[in-house]
């Protein structure tokens, strides 16, 4: 994409910002970016490092600014992640690092961190005990530490790749003040996961990969989301099956459960989670869409079977 030097600023070789994130709008408009403005707006905002609500105040684009946006465009419209092309994406009160080998999280994830967050805070001292399995760039633990500062995070992954975003944003989250986050390299399918947990922990979060094998999912998805981070198997619910049966193993009596799924999975994961017989309050959750996204669950105390009938119900965030 070119964007022709039009309308410079009088006198001077700028080019005002309303023009360049106009041309840049209508560029990621005619590729089908949905949310084109926005997005022209934060690429124009990351090249002249200016918060975005202030680009209308900001002196204008220089050419080597302008040749600088005209460039993340092209990556744009090519379907790279607008995450991937300013380094960084927003969770919570976070900005995480992101790039190749690590999968960008994803606003709806807030919602079962933010469930997280409100149910640890709960905890009596010295603080809960929260464990969010499958983190990726560490978003859901990391939010834990920031919002609960007497929280003990521990944060489980196992892709390498992955593991270096994840140490990398912990870094910066101590740097910043936060509590460090004790971050573990394992496969939470093994069925002795953080065996010196077992039964201590208050809250259990997970964000796993539960994509079905055969769905068919957008560019920025495909092309760069690891696989493994997108896709949970032929049913989607490969790493999900074993994650349930190791929360019950790692909760607390009374202790939660929140796992993200897939939006065809509204009635399936509640339905595992019932069927395992240690949980009881099975409430399914909608993201802000409206879709099914995550299923919540309390340890059982007492061990019993779940009760015959209705055995979970659909919840509001
Ligand atoms: C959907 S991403 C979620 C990342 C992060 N929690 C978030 O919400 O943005 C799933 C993550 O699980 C990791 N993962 C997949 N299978 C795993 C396994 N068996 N054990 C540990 N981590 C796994 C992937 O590498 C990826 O980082």
């Amino acid at each position: 994409m070119t964007i022709e030097p039009q309308h410079p600023s009088e006198g001077s070789k700028r080019y005002r910002p309303s023009v360049a994130v106009a041309r840049a709008a209508r560029a990621l408009a005619d590729a089908g970016v949905e949310a084109a403005r926005a997005e022209a707006e934060q690429l124009a905002a990351y090249v002249l490092a200016v918060p975005r609500g202030r680009l209308a105040l900001a002196d204008g684009f220089d050419p080597d600014q302008l040749a600088a946006l005209d460039a993340l465009v092209g990556r744009r419209v090519a379907r790279e992640p607008l995450q991937h092309l300013t380094g960084s994406a927003a969770f919570r009160h976070l900005e995480l690092a992101v790039g190749p080998g690590v999968f960008v999280p994803r606003p709806e994830t807030e919602l079962l961190a933010g469930w997280g967050i409100e149910w640890a805070r709960r905890a009596a001292p010295p603080g809960p005990l929260v464990v969010d399995l499958c983190s990726g760039s560490g978003a859901i633990a990391l939010a834990v530490a920031q919002e609960l500062p007497a929280a003990r995070v521990v944060a489980v992954e196992r892709s390498p790749e992955a593991l270096d975003w994840l140490r990398r944003n912990a870094a910066d989250r101590v740097a910043a003040g936060d509590r460090p986050v004790e971050v573990v390299e394992a496969d939470v399918t093994a069925p002795d996961l953080l065996a010196d947990l077992v039964g201590q922990v208050d809250v259990l979060l997970c964000n796993p990969p539960y994509v079905p094998a055969d769905t068919v999912v957008p560019p920025e998805v495909a092309g760069h989301d690891p696989a493994e981070a997108v896709f949970g198997g032929v049913d989607g619910l490969t790493v999900i099956r074993p994650v349930i049966a190791r929360a019950a193993a790692l909760l607390r009596p009374g202790g939660a459960l929140g796992i993200e799924h897939d939006d065809t999975h509204g009635a399936d994961v509640p339905a595992l989670l019932v069927a395992d017989g240690r949980f009881t309050d099975v409430v399914d959750h909608p993201d802000l869409t409206g879709r099914a996204r995550f299923a919540t669950a309390s340890r059982r105390s007492d061990g019993r079977r779940p009760d015959s009938g209705r055995a979970w119900q659909t919840g509001s965030s």
